[in-house]
Protein backbone atom coordinates (compact mmCIF):
# COMPACT_ATOMS: atom_id res chain seq x y z
CA UNK A 1 0.00 0.00 0.00
CA UNK A 2 1.40 2.93 -1.39
CA UNK A 3 1.28 6.18 1.74
CA UNK A 4 0.22 9.71 -0.28
CA UNK A 5 1.70 11.44 3.13
CA UNK A 6 4.72 10.27 4.30
CA UNK A 7 4.27 11.91 7.71
CA UNK A 8 2.44 14.50 9.59
CA UNK A 9 2.86 17.90 7.49
CA UNK A 10 3.34 20.87 9.22
CA UNK A 11 2.24 23.93 7.22
CA UNK A 12 1.91 27.71 7.01
CA UNK A 13 -0.22 29.43 4.57
CA UNK A 14 0.88 33.34 4.09
CA UNK A 15 -1.91 35.57 3.42
CA UNK A 16 -0.83 38.92 2.58
CA UNK A 17 -1.68 41.75 -0.23
CA UNK A 18 0.97 42.54 -2.69
CA UNK A 19 1.24 46.10 -3.53
CA UNK A 20 2.66 48.02 -6.65
CA UNK A 21 6.29 48.23 -5.28
CA UNK A 22 8.14 44.62 -6.50
CA UNK A 23 11.20 44.76 -3.97
CA UNK A 24 8.61 45.34 -0.89
CA UNK A 25 6.35 42.78 -2.04
CA UNK A 26 8.91 40.46 -1.72
CA UNK A 27 10.74 41.59 1.35
CA UNK A 28 7.14 41.24 2.25
CA UNK A 29 7.15 37.49 1.78
CA UNK A 30 10.31 37.35 3.77
CA UNK A 31 8.79 38.79 6.30
CA UNK A 32 6.06 36.54 6.99
CA UNK A 33 8.21 33.91 6.46
CA UNK A 34 10.26 34.55 9.09
CA UNK A 35 7.15 35.10 11.68
CA UNK A 36 5.39 31.96 10.81
CA UNK A 37 8.87 30.40 11.14
CA UNK A 38 9.03 32.08 14.99
CA UNK A 39 5.61 31.32 15.80
CA UNK A 40 6.18 27.60 14.28
CA UNK A 41 9.70 26.44 14.50
CA UNK A 42 9.52 23.00 12.84
CA UNK A 43 7.23 23.71 10.04
CA UNK A 44 7.62 21.63 7.01
CA UNK A 45 5.94 23.86 4.74
CA UNK A 46 5.25 27.22 3.57
CA UNK A 47 2.95 28.51 1.38
CA UNK A 48 2.08 31.63 -0.22
CA UNK A 49 -0.38 33.32 -2.25
CA UNK A 50 -1.11 33.63 -5.98
CA UNK A 51 0.37 37.17 -7.74
CA UNK A 52 2.24 37.79 -4.61
CA UNK A 53 4.59 39.96 -6.06
CA UNK A 54 2.65 41.85 -7.87
CA UNK A 55 -0.82 43.60 -8.25
CA UNK A 56 -3.19 41.28 -10.10
CA UNK A 57 -3.92 43.37 -13.03
CA UNK A 58 -3.60 42.13 -16.96
CA UNK A 59 -2.10 45.63 -17.57
CA UNK A 60 0.43 45.00 -14.91
CA UNK A 61 2.18 41.35 -15.30
CA UNK A 62 4.42 42.24 -17.71
CA UNK A 63 5.81 45.03 -16.06
CA UNK A 64 6.65 42.54 -13.03
CA UNK A 65 7.18 39.61 -14.98
CA UNK A 66 10.71 37.88 -15.08
CA UNK A 67 12.99 34.56 -16.06
CA UNK A 68 12.73 31.69 -14.20
CA UNK A 69 15.46 30.67 -13.34
CA UNK A 70 17.41 33.68 -12.72
CA UNK A 71 15.01 36.17 -11.61
CA UNK A 72 14.96 38.12 -8.54
CA UNK A 73 11.67 36.36 -7.02
CA UNK A 74 13.23 32.76 -7.71
CA UNK A 75 16.48 34.01 -6.21
CA UNK A 76 14.85 35.41 -2.95
CA UNK A 77 12.55 31.74 -2.55
CA UNK A 78 15.37 29.28 -2.96
CA UNK A 79 17.78 31.47 -0.73
CA UNK A 80 15.41 31.72 1.87
CA UNK A 81 14.87 27.99 1.43
CA UNK A 82 18.09 27.06 1.44
CA UNK A 83 19.23 28.93 4.60
CA UNK A 84 16.45 28.06 6.74
CA UNK A 85 16.20 24.48 5.36
CA UNK A 86 12.44 24.50 4.45
CA UNK A 87 10.15 23.92 1.76
CA UNK A 88 8.29 26.74 -0.01
CA UNK A 89 5.49 26.71 -2.23
CA UNK A 90 5.63 29.88 -3.84
CA UNK A 91 2.23 31.34 -4.62
CA UNK A 92 2.67 32.47 -8.09
CA UNK A 93 3.95 35.51 -10.23
CA UNK A 94 4.40 36.74 -13.94
CA UNK A 95 7.23 34.49 -15.49
CA UNK A 96 8.77 35.70 -18.92
CA UNK A 97 8.95 32.44 -21.01
CA UNK A 98 11.73 30.89 -23.21
CA UNK A 99 9.28 32.18 -26.08
CA UNK A 100 8.70 35.70 -24.69
CA UNK A 101 5.01 35.43 -23.65
CA UNK A 102 4.26 35.95 -20.10
CA UNK A 103 2.76 32.98 -17.85
CA UNK A 104 1.31 32.66 -13.97
CA UNK A 105 4.23 30.60 -12.61
CA UNK A 106 4.05 28.97 -9.29
CA UNK A 107 7.37 27.31 -8.14
CA UNK A 108 8.15 24.61 -4.85
CA UNK A 109 11.48 24.70 -3.45
CA UNK A 110 12.78 21.74 -1.22
CA UNK A 111 14.92 22.41 1.57
CA UNK A 112 18.13 22.96 -0.72
CA UNK A 113 16.65 25.59 -2.33
CA UNK A 114 16.08 23.60 -5.46
CA UNK A 115 13.48 24.09 -7.70
CA UNK A 116 11.27 20.74 -7.83
CA UNK A 117 8.35 21.87 -8.89
CA UNK A 118 7.14 24.34 -11.94
CA UNK A 119 3.46 25.00 -13.06
CA UNK A 120 2.45 27.36 -15.35
CA UNK A 121 -1.69 28.18 -14.80
CA UNK A 122 -3.57 26.27 -17.18
CA UNK A 123 -6.87 27.19 -17.09
CA UNK A 124 -6.70 31.58 -17.35
CA UNK A 125 -9.28 33.65 -15.60
CA UNK A 126 -11.73 34.86 -18.58
CA UNK A 127 -15.01 35.63 -17.16
CA UNK A 128 -17.72 37.88 -17.52
CA UNK A 129 -20.39 38.15 -14.80
CA UNK A 130 -22.44 41.58 -15.57
CA UNK A 131 -22.33 44.14 -13.48
CA UNK A 132 -20.09 42.33 -11.17
CA UNK A 133 -17.07 40.65 -12.49
CA UNK A 134 -15.08 41.27 -15.75
CA UNK A 135 -11.54 39.73 -16.09
CA UNK A 136 -9.56 38.11 -18.87
CA UNK A 137 -6.19 37.06 -18.12
CA UNK A 138 -5.50 35.65 -21.66
CA UNK A 139 -5.92 39.17 -22.60
CA UNK A 140 -1.50 39.02 -21.20
CA UNK A 141 -0.80 35.96 -20.85
CA UNK A 142 -0.91 32.89 -22.20
CA UNK A 143 -1.63 29.41 -20.57
CA UNK A 144 0.55 26.52 -19.22
CA UNK A 145 0.15 22.83 -21.14
CA UNK A 146 0.57 20.25 -18.22
CA UNK A 147 -0.67 18.87 -14.83
CA UNK A 148 2.18 19.45 -12.22
CA UNK A 149 2.85 16.52 -9.74
CA UNK A 150 6.26 15.86 -7.89
CA UNK A 151 7.13 14.70 -4.62
CA UNK A 152 8.92 17.03 -1.81
CA UNK A 153 11.24 14.93 -0.30
CA UNK A 154 10.45 13.17 3.37
CA UNK A 155 6.70 14.47 3.33
CA UNK A 156 5.14 12.51 0.23
CA UNK A 157 3.23 13.52 -3.54
CA UNK A 158 2.08 17.14 -4.19
CA UNK A 159 -0.42 18.34 -6.83
CA UNK A 160 -0.08 21.59 -7.85
CA UNK A 161 -2.90 24.01 -9.65
CA UNK A 162 -3.41 27.56 -9.72
CA UNK A 163 -6.73 29.71 -8.77
CA UNK A 164 -9.09 29.29 -11.46
CA UNK A 165 -7.78 25.41 -12.50
CA UNK A 166 -9.42 24.40 -9.20
CA UNK A 167 -12.38 24.62 -11.47
CA UNK A 168 -11.64 21.78 -13.59
CA UNK A 169 -11.11 18.37 -11.50
CA UNK A 170 -8.89 16.95 -13.87
CA UNK A 171 -5.85 18.45 -12.47
CA UNK A 172 -6.63 17.27 -8.85
CA UNK A 173 -7.64 13.68 -10.54
CA UNK A 174 -4.66 13.34 -12.46
CA UNK A 175 -2.36 14.49 -9.33
CA UNK A 176 -4.13 11.47 -7.12
CA UNK A 177 -3.96 8.87 -9.54
CA UNK A 178 -0.34 9.66 -9.51
CA UNK A 179 -0.28 9.22 -5.80
CA UNK A 180 -0.58 12.53 -4.37
CA UNK A 181 -1.81 12.94 -1.12
CA UNK A 182 -2.17 16.81 -1.16
CA UNK A 183 -3.36 19.33 -3.72
CA UNK A 184 -2.15 22.53 -3.09
CA UNK A 185 -4.04 25.62 -5.24
CA UNK A 186 -2.39 29.23 -4.80
CA UNK A 187 -5.41 31.79 -5.48
CA UNK A 188 -6.95 34.76 -6.18
CA UNK A 189 -10.45 34.53 -5.75
CA UNK A 190 -12.26 37.36 -5.63
CA UNK A 191 -15.46 39.34 -3.96
CA UNK A 192 -17.83 38.47 -6.48
CA UNK A 193 -16.77 34.42 -7.23
CA UNK A 194 -15.00 34.03 -3.38
CA UNK A 195 -18.33 33.84 -1.36
CA UNK A 196 -20.22 31.32 -3.91
CA UNK A 197 -17.44 29.24 -4.75
CA UNK A 198 -14.42 29.25 -2.83
CA UNK A 199 -14.99 26.53 0.16
CA UNK A 200 -17.37 24.19 -2.03
CA UNK A 201 -14.44 23.43 -4.85
CA UNK A 202 -11.73 23.22 -1.73
CA UNK A 203 -13.80 20.50 -0.35
CA UNK A 204 -15.06 18.96 -3.69
CA UNK A 205 -11.54 18.74 -4.70
CA UNK A 206 -10.84 17.14 -1.33
CA UNK A 207 -13.68 14.91 -1.24
CA UNK A 208 -13.02 13.50 -4.97
CA UNK A 209 -9.33 12.50 -4.70
CA UNK A 210 -9.72 12.05 -0.86
CA UNK A 211 -6.68 13.91 -0.05
CA UNK A 212 -5.97 17.19 1.51
CA UNK A 213 -6.46 20.74 0.08
CA UNK A 214 -4.40 23.64 0.53
CA UNK A 215 -6.35 27.24 -0.45
CA UNK A 216 -3.47 30.24 -0.16
CA UNK A 217 -5.04 33.64 -1.63
CA UNK A 218 -3.89 37.38 -0.95
CA UNK A 219 -5.47 39.51 1.82
CA UNK A 220 -7.55 42.24 0.51
CA UNK A 221 -6.42 45.39 -0.59
CA UNK A 222 -7.61 48.19 1.71
CA UNK A 223 -5.66 50.68 -1.09
CA UNK A 224 -8.00 49.62 -4.20
CA UNK A 225 -7.22 47.38 -6.83
CA UNK A 226 -8.57 43.85 -7.34
CA UNK A 227 -9.91 42.52 -4.21
CA UNK A 228 -9.39 39.32 -3.28
CA UNK A 229 -11.57 37.08 -1.05
CA UNK A 230 -8.59 35.57 1.20
CA UNK A 231 -10.06 32.65 3.16
CA UNK A 232 -6.75 30.74 3.18
CA UNK A 233 -7.96 27.21 4.22
CA UNK A 234 -6.76 23.54 4.23
CA UNK A 235 -9.36 20.99 4.06
CA UNK A 236 -8.98 17.58 4.74
CA UNK A 237 -9.38 14.24 2.89
CA UNK A 238 -13.02 13.98 4.10
CA UNK A 239 -13.95 17.70 3.05
CA UNK A 240 -13.72 18.93 6.70
CA UNK A 241 -12.26 22.82 7.07
CA UNK A 242 -9.44 22.25 9.49
CA UNK A 243 -8.55 25.82 9.30
CA UNK A 244 -10.04 28.89 7.81
CA UNK A 245 -8.37 32.44 7.68
CA UNK A 246 -10.70 35.95 7.65
CA UNK A 247 -10.12 38.42 4.35
CA UNK A 248 -7.34 40.50 6.38
CA UNK A 249 -3.38 39.47 6.41
CA UNK A 250 -2.87 36.75 8.87
CA UNK A 251 -1.04 33.60 8.84
CA UNK A 252 -2.79 30.29 9.46
CA UNK A 253 -1.47 27.03 10.29
CA UNK A 254 -2.27 23.63 10.34
CA UNK A 255 -1.35 19.89 10.57
CA UNK A 256 -1.62 17.36 8.27
CA UNK A 257 -2.42 13.95 9.61
CA UNK A 258 -1.42 10.53 7.01
CA UNK A 259 -4.14 8.51 9.27
CA UNK A 260 -6.82 10.86 8.17
CA UNK A 261 -6.05 10.08 4.59
CA UNK A 262 -5.28 6.93 4.89
CA UNK A 263 -8.51 5.84 6.80
CA UNK A 264 -10.58 7.99 4.50
CA UNK A 265 -9.43 6.11 1.24
CA UNK A 266 -9.26 2.67 3.43
CA UNK A 267 -13.18 2.99 5.02
CA UNK A 268 -14.02 4.70 1.49
CA UNK A 269 -12.31 2.62 -0.79
CA UNK A 270 -12.87 4.64 -4.38
CA UNK A 271 -9.65 4.11 -5.55
CA UNK A 272 -10.46 0.19 -6.01
CA UNK A 273 -13.96 1.02 -6.80
CA UNK A 274 -13.18 3.01 -10.08
CA UNK A 275 -14.46 2.04 -13.06
CA UNK A 276 -11.85 2.98 -15.81
CA UNK A 277 -14.00 0.70 -18.20
CA UNK A 278 -16.55 3.19 -18.38
CA UNK A 279 -14.81 6.37 -18.25
CA UNK A 280 -13.10 6.34 -21.37
CA UNK A 281 -14.02 9.57 -23.31
CA UNK A 282 -12.60 11.07 -19.87
CA UNK A 283 -8.93 11.33 -19.53
CA UNK A 284 -7.16 8.41 -17.62
CA UNK A 285 -3.69 8.79 -16.15
CA UNK A 286 -1.25 6.61 -14.75
CA UNK A 287 -2.73 4.87 -11.66
CA UNK A 288 0.03 4.86 -9.19
CA UNK A 289 -1.58 5.50 -5.91
CA UNK A 290 -2.84 1.92 -4.35
CA UNK A 291 -4.89 2.98 -1.40
O1 LIG B 1 -12.70 31.08 -10.59
C1 LIG B 1 -12.89 32.14 -10.01
O2 LIG B 1 -14.01 32.49 -9.64
C2 LIG B 1 -11.77 33.05 -9.68
C3 LIG B 1 -10.52 32.69 -10.41
C4 LIG B 1 -9.43 33.65 -10.23
O3 LIG B 1 -9.57 34.64 -9.56
C5 LIG B 1 -8.13 33.38 -10.81
O4 LIG B 1 -7.98 32.43 -11.57
O5 LIG B 1 -7.20 34.13 -10.52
Amino acid sequence: MSVPIAKSIKVALLQFYAGSDKIANLSKAKEYFLKALKKEPDLDLLVLPECFNSPYAVDQFHNYCERIPGGETTNMLSKFARENSINIIGGSFPELGEDGNVYNTSLTFNKSGEIVAKHRKVHLFDIDIPGKMTFKESASLHSGNKATVFDLEGLGKFGLAICYDIRFPELAMIASRRGAGVMCYPGAFNTVTGPKFWTKFGVARAIDNQNYVILCSPARNPNGGYQAYGHSMVVDPNGDVLIEAGHGEEIVYAELDPQVEIDARTSIPLSSQRRFDIYKDVSKDAVTSAL
